[in-house]
């Protein structure tokens, strides 16, 4: 193996752009391939990444950067986590030290890097959608020689989106659209459902590729008969397809089909391409490829193929362990409540393992469902669990949920059935880049009539609010937490209606604490003390609906300050702001949270510094805030 220095191969540094790379020949291919793999592996061992959807692009990237002309054509990456080798073979080798590190290197396309790139959304699915437009665009612009390539995955490609999308592309025929889908049988975990049972059978009916080429092997060695028997047969291959390999529902559609094609036989795959290249109409390329090609601790990990691993030694592929994070928890109690409640059933969209539940899919496995990456359909078809008598569990990102809010809005609360949603990686995510924080749903959710909202600060926390949601029969509930370890256990010194009074003190300042904010407003309370300023901190758990307590305590306080993880606007400080307002409550309140801003990506620590979520921006701001109202308020009798 040779020493991964972390640093680009002599080959690979002579690629500054597809340029070079389509002058090498084609026997230093291999090579040039072999040194991405390496540089694959060094720096993804030492900054975590999405390493094994990388290492099987390696030769499909090399193929379409030799077949296209980037930037003149344009190449779309589904979901973007497998652009790495795209982003070493436009230029940017080099600066693979600084993946996904802050300034460096996004873990996904971004348009500040390079002309090369162009989707920054990390959500799946929507490449197809992209290129129709865009080859839409070129052609009302009088520019139909630029070819648009979209890249997908099998996983993505079970995202209903992409359906949408296919069924206009199949109808407009003159568009030079070429859709590779590239194969690799798994998300995380193996595709699920009937269109991957059908990509399998593709894969495993090479029995019909096999007899075309002994037939026409042999037949062609026929004198005088043997080509034009060999050429009526190839004429009937419709039907012979179909009797050889199942149904192609991709032609079905209307939609020109190339395929199998050996992903890792570079030659193979340049020939398919210019093929679909010169037919100059929408074209599915389909390859076959696997997940972490090339390098055994990623090709035998049965879990993910190294889908996105931590730090880890580039050597054994042992990777660094992981926390005990929110998780996990999460996990161990759908556990618990599975054995107390058997109408308990668990949904995952294609990430069973990432949300903790496979302990749940082991226990019960007959109450696990994996809809692939199907969100919407998730939603609503927990909204059918419900409707038979059920209580569903979907497990999703928070920034995914984005895509189901019609689905939970209208299919689950309008009829109020009882849908606990679990959102993980709520909050500042950090390094998976802007499309991945989940910063959206503590403000999206409150328009949702009969939703309740649950945010613990803690891992006793998260149990008991877990169990308290899948209580709720009569509307749909959301438990949140964010990534990693979970957060100090902080006790609660007594209660407040529903919320747990971490901290009294004298009425100065009331700070509202969501979730795992706790422990940060508990540091901000001892700052403020140094100040002279007294804080009394409460947790709400629930911070939809809010405690009507809230308002009472608010009364007799000079500030009301609530700190959360998610954007500030339309959230839980302006849910408060409006609660007090409504019972006439005017003492002054300030929401710190997240800038309604797309974040750059960063370490998760890093960005709450940067945004001021810290306990000295909190305390420094609040005594601000407190002097520049203080003649007012020492004037103001407390209410
Ligand atoms: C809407 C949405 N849901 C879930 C994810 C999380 N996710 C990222 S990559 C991935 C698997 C993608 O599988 P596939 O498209 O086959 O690509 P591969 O990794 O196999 O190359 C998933 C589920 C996402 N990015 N977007
Ligand atoms: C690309 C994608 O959406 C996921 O693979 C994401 O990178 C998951 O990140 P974590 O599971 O590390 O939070
Ligand atoms: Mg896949």
């Amino acid at each position: 193996m040779s020493e991964r220095t972390g640093q680009p191969g002599n080959l690979l540094e002579s690629v500054k752009g597809p340029g070079d790379l389509k002058r090498l020949a084609a026997d230093e291919l291999p090579v040039l391939a072999a040194e991405i793999r390496d540089l694959l592996i060094a720096s993804t061992a030492r900054s975590g990444g999405h390493l094994g959807p990388n290492l099987g692009v390696v030769e499909l990237t090399i193929a379409m950067h030799r077949v296209f002309d980037s930037p003149h054509d344009r190449i779309l990456w589904d979901t973007g986590h497998q652009a790495y080798v795209h982003k070493m073979l436009t230029g940017r080798a080099g600066r693979f030290d600084t993946l996904r590190q802050e300034g460096g290197l996004s873990g996904y396309p971004s348009q500040a890097e390079s002309e090369h790139d162009i989707i920054e959304n990390s959500h799946a699915s929507t490449a197809l959608s992209y290129a129709d437009g865009l080859a839409k665009a070129y052609r009302l612009r009088g520019e139909a020689d630029r070819t648009v390539v979209a890249v997908i995955g099998d996983g993505a490609l079970t995202g209903g989106m992409a359906w949408e999308a296919l069924n206009n592309i199949a109808a407009s025929k003159d568009l030079p659209l070429i859709i590779v889908v590239n194969d690799n049988g798994r998300s995380y975990s193996p595709t699920i459902g009937g269109l991957a049972s059908h990509l399998a059978s593709l894969r495993t009916n090479q029995r019909y590729e096999d007899v075309l080429d002994f037939v026409k092997g042999n037949l062609t060695r026929v004198p005088v008969v043997g080509a034009p028997v060999y050429d009526a047969l190839h004429g009937v291959k419709k039907g012979l397809k179909d009797v050889l390999a199942p149904q192609v529902m991709f032609e079905d559609l209307g939609l020109k089909y190339i395929g199998l094609v050996d992903g890792h036989d570079e030659q193979a795959v340049e020939a398919a391409l210019r093929r679909a290249r010169d037919f100059r109409r929408p074209v599915i390329v389909h390859v076959l490829t696997k997940k972490g090609f090339g390098y055994s601790p990623a090709e035998n990990h049965d879990e993910d193929c190294f889908h996105s691993p931590g730090v880890f030694d580039p050597l054994t592929g042992e990777e660094k362990p992981k926390p005990h994070g929110w998780t996990n928890v999460f996990g161990q109690e759908m556990v618990r409540l599975g054995a107390e409640r058997r109408d308990i059933v668990a949904i995952t969209a294609a990430m069973l393992g990432p949300t903790g539940l496979i302990p749940f899919s082991e226990a019960y496995p007959d109450r696990l469902y994996d809809v692939g990456i199907a969100e919407q359909h998730a939603l609503t078809s927990a909204a059918g669990l419900a409707l038979g008598g059920l209580h569903p569990v979907v497990a999703v990102y928070a920034t995914f949920l984005n895509r189901a809010f019609d689905q939970l809005l209208m299919d689950v609360a309008l009829h109020r059935l009882p849908v606990t949603v679990v959102l993980d990686r709520a909050g500042v995510t950090g390094d998976d880049g802007a499309s991945h924080n989940g910063m959206w749903d503590l403000s999206i959710l409150q328009v949702v009539p009969g939703l309740s909202i649950a945010v613990p600060r803690d891992e006793p926390r998260l149990r008991e609010l877990l169990a308290e949601a899948v209580e709720i029969d009569d509307g749909p509930s959301v438990v949140r937490y964010p990534k990693g370890a979970v957060a100090t256990e902080i006790e609660a010194v007594g209660r407040l209606g529903e919320m747990d009074v971490l901290r009294a003190g004298d009425p100065d300042v009331l700070l509202v604490s969501v979730g795992p904010m706790a422990e940060l407003c508990m540091e901000a309370a001892d700052l403020l003390d140094a100040q002279g300023i007294s804080a009394t901190v409460v947790d709400p758990r629930w911070v939809k609906p809010l405690d009507e307590a809230l308002t009472a305590a608010a009364r007799v306080h000079k500030l009301v300050v609530v700190v959360e993880d998610n954007g500030r606007v339309g959230a839980v400080g302006d849910a408060v702001a409006r609660m007090l307002r409504d019972a006439d409550v005017d003492v002054p309140v300030r929401t710190y949270g997240i800038p309604q801003r797309f974040l750059d990506h960063a370490k998760r620590p890093k960005i709450l510094g940067e945004i001021g979520l810290t306990s000295q921006d909190i305390a420094r701001q609040i005594t601000e805030a407190i002097a520049k109202r203080s003649p007012v308020l020492e004037n103001h009798p407390t209410r």
